[in-house]
């Protein structure tokens, strides 16, 4: 049974969907080189924010084939490293989108009304009504940075509050913000003008330090910042002078540039500021939310399902998916064969996407094509995750078109391989029930289906040559379980297909190739 290690506290929904396939390990509190020692031992790795997958980890990760992130932000594992290592990265986009946008609200209003230090005085005995005399926050300007998911749920609350909003975000048109009731501005604008500003970006190397001292400068003094997004998008350091100079009012933050938070000059600060210790996703609903919906994908993954929120897999939604998943494997079978018969280096790799395949959602069917293409050299290290990496590696160029005149099926696909030994095509269909038909090869027609070891020969089309081939097969106690020939014109070159039940003994390819009218003759294992 696969093995899951869990190293950060999560849901139990999700230990029990994890259960069904695996042996489940929660280890918390694991050091980095603790996890380091252990991971060689799991298929899967459930973490949340406490747990930092690095390089090192992933190089000690020998058996990992998935890493679970039980929330959004994945900036805690080295993508490109599990990339490179074929190791698939989930993440849960959406479970605590509301859990996150409503902590910045309730930040937003602990800070208006100064919640947390009024609940500290009056539990050491105090009655201060004087010093947490608050603000509204009806009619004020909210200036939201990342208008993505956590961005417009805050949005619409706080529209509902009677705040007038505007969002910086290069990435959304007008037409959506508009629908939201939102005004776009850019950064400068949006500085100058909130009452409130609150941040829902991703921490980027364009976004790290954002809020530095010359932004803090910009804003107005009565300004209040929000951060439930990501350490680091503020400088702390400008963040904690700008507020005890008064250059600002207020500032609320969930996260930090170094979590756990240690030693800050925020600490020493007053009522102006509001900590929380990375609370965001901290619901009971978000936590059952992304620990179902991490732990489906691990469970997926391990019973050789999709996963429906890959990071590191190009745009696999899974209803686009669940179409083409009867085509992926024939892709696959398309590119082992068509690398096995082009032999020696591919240079190119040209797949067309036919007929109902020809549009954007058959996209994966091109890496499924580049997998199948290096299989034969990888074997179980390449995956659809590093398909596209290690054909670059490699530097093969992969060409995509797309012909969406229909053919003998609804939909086919047609690859075409160039390397040092030359060019080789071939071309698949399904049948009806979902059956792979080869149904072309190097240009001519053929329709037989994939058998795990095969023999292609080229060859003159003329009386004998087909009795000449299976008698030299017997001779060598070759047994044939199917047999079909393909050609353009009578008495041209044809293509001779042979399906056999077990490998090619060493030397009769040689002797094929001397048999007269045979031009060249290929097998392959598919
Ligand atoms: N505190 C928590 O516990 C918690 C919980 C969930 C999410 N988060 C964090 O909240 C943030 C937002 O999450 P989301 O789910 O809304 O993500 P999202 O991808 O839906 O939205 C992010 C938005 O930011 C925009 N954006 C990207 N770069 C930008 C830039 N340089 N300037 C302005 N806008 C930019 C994008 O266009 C997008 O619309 C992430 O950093 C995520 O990790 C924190
Ligand atoms: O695991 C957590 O609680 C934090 C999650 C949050 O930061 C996220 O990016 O989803």
């Amino acid at each position: 049974m696969s093995k899951v290690l869990v190293s950060d506290s999560i849901d139990q929904a999700g230990i029990d969907i994890l259960s069904q396939v695996a042996n489940v390990d929660v280890k918390l509190g694991l050091k980095p080189e603790e996890l380091q020692q252990i991971i060689g031992e799991y298929d899967a790795l459930m973490i949340r924010s406490g747990t930092r997958v690095t390089e090192e980890v992933i190089e000690a990760a020998a058996n990992l084939k998935i890493i679970g992130r039980a929330g959004v932000g994945v900036d805690n594992v080295d993508v490109p490293a599990a990339t490179r290592r074929g190791i698939v990265v989930v993440n849960s986009p959406e479970g605590n989108t509301i859990a996150a946008a409503e902590h910045a609200l309730a930040m937003m209003m602990a800070m208006s009304r100064n919640i947390a230090d009024a609940n500290a005085s009056v539990k050491k005995g105090e009655w201060n009504r004087k010093t947490f005399v608050g603000t509204e926050v009806y009619k004020k300007t909210l200036g939201i940075v990342g208008l993505g998911k956590i961005g417009s749920h805050v949005a619409g609350v706080a529209k509902a509050m009677g705040m007038k909003l505007l969002a910086f975000d290069p990435f959304i048109s007008n037409e959506r913000a508009e629908q939201m009731g939102v005004q776009l501005v850019d950064m400068d604008l949006l500085v100058k003008q909130a009452d409130y500003i609150t941040l829902h970006i991703p921490k980027t190397p364009e976004t790290a330090h954002l809020i530095n001292t010359e932004m803090l400068a910009k804003m107005k003094p009565n300004a209040r910042i929000i951060n439930c997004a990501r350490g680091g998008i503020i400088d702390e350091e400008a963040l904690a002078v700008a507020l005890k100079e008064g250059k600002i009012k207020g500032a609320a933050l969930d996260v930090y540039e170094s979590e756990p938070l240690g030693e800050s000059p925020l600490k020493a600060l007053g009522k102006e500021v509001v900590l929380t210790p990375h609370l965001g996703a901290s619901t009971t609903e978000a936590q059952v939310n992304v620990a179902i919906d991490v732990a489906e994908q691990i469970r997926d993954v391990m019973l050789g399902l999709p996963a429906r929120s890959a990071v590191n897999i190009p745009g696999l939604n899974p209803n686009v998916l669940e179409e083409l998943k009867p085509y992926m494997q024939l892709a696959e079978t398309l590119g082992n064969l068509v690398g096995q018969l082009a032999g020696g280096r591919v240079e190119t790799l040209k797949v067309t996407l036919q007929g109902e395949l020809a549009t954007n959602k058959s996209q994966p069917l091109v890496i499924a094509s580049i997998k199948g293409l290096l299989y034969q050299a990888l074997r179980e290290r390449v995956n659809y995750v590093n398909a596209n990496i290690e054909a670059k590696e490699r530097g093969i160029r992969v060409i995509e078109t797309r012909d969406d005149s229909v053919k003998d099926y609804a939909g086919s696909l047609h690859l075409e391989a160039t390397g040092n030994l030359g060019t080789h095509d071939v071309t698949g269909a399904l049948l009806g029930d979902g059956e792979i038909r080869i149904t072309g090869l190097d240009s001519f027609p053929i329709n037989v289906p994939p058998n795990r070891y095969m023999l292609f020969t080229v060859h003159r089309d003329m009386p004998g040559i087909i009795g000449k081939i299976g008698s030299l097969l017997g001779s060598f106690n070759v047994n044939i379980a199917s047999m079909q020939v393909g050609r353009k014109i009578v008495r041209g070159d044809a293509v001779m297909v042979i399906s056999i039940d077990d490998p090619l003994p060493d030397g009769i390819l040689n002797e094929i190739t001397k048999v007269p009218g045979i031009r060249d003759a290929y097998t392959v294992t598919l």
